[in-house]
């Protein structure tokens, strides 16, 4: 199963590379998780696999190679940026309109939109403007937009940033299914309990390079926590603070 591939990707900036000849690939089937520290460099792998970085090396979905601008990329892939990029002043039903419009979809994709909007309690605001949300329910409808043309590949910033207990669990098990049903998914986040449910394999990023690769089936959530601490070396410093006075 081929799914996502990323191989040699590079990104410099200002003459110093911060992402440094990184090779990973997420098959259909799969979510892979990016986990490490603050500044490790997990936003950037996704916004250059989005094009919206420049970078050298080669993005291939199911064996061909891509460009990340094209139209043919957009549409089969759905990204959830580390923050909502939204039109403050659009409502939410003339974003999604707007969005369907932009992607040319058809009404074929009406019933699957209904049911996101739905599913995310979105319903209730279709007449409010974007600036009068709040931040959780500006993520719910990046979300949404990300998902509504069932694109086979997603990329993930930190998609449970502001949801609330509910919008979690309904997200999770979407992604869930999402991947059961043969997409690929490549996700960035802190929160280890999801990397714990979601995940079937954690790539540990630091310092803009692949520290390692594991396949989550071995690993427990406390597990998890300790091999991100150990192979960051984030140990010691957590360590070196708690043993201080305060
Ligand atoms: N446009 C930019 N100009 C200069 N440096 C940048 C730029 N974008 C990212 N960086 C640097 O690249 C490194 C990786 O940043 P990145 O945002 O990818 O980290 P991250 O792993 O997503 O962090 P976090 O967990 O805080 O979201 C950081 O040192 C950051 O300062």
């Amino acid at each position: 199963m081929d799914g996502l591939s990323v191989d040699g990707l590079r990104v410099s900036i200002g003459g110093t590379y911060i992402i440094k000849d990184i090779s990973f690939n997420v098959k259909r089937g799969r979510i892979a998780c990016l986990l490490g520290p603050n500044g490790a460099g997990k936003t950037t792998i996704i916004k250059s696999i989005m094009g919206l970085m420049p970078f050298s090396g080669v993005i291939k979905i199911d064996g061909v190679p891509m460009d990340p601008g094209s139209n043919e990329f957009k549409k089969i892939v759905g990204y959830v940026p580390e923050s909502p990029l939204l039109f403050d002043s659009l409502t939410v039903e003339e974003t999604i309109q707007f969005i369907s419009s932009v992607r040319g979809l058809g009404s074929e994709h009406s019933d699957w939109i209904k049911w996101l909007l739905n599913a995310f309690g979105l319903d209730a605001q279709a007449r409010k403007l974007i600036s009068s949300l709040s931040i959780g329910t500006r993520q719910k409808i990046s979300i949404v937009t990300a998902l509504m043309h069932r694109p086979e590949v997603l990329l993930l910033d930190e998609p449970f940033n502001w949801l609330d207990i509910a919008s979690i669990v309904i997200l999770r098990e979407l992604l869930n299914k999402y991947k059961d049903n043969g997409r690929s998914i490549l996700m960035a986040t802190h929160m280890l309990d999801v990397a714990e449910r979601l995940c079937s394999e954690v790539i540990l990023i630091n310092n803009g390079a692949v520290l390692n690769i594991v396949d989550s089936s071995e690993l427990s959530k406390d597990k998890l926590e300790k091999l991100v601490l150990e192979e960051t070396e984030m140990d010691k410093y957590v360590k070196a603070v708690l043993s201080g006075n305060q």
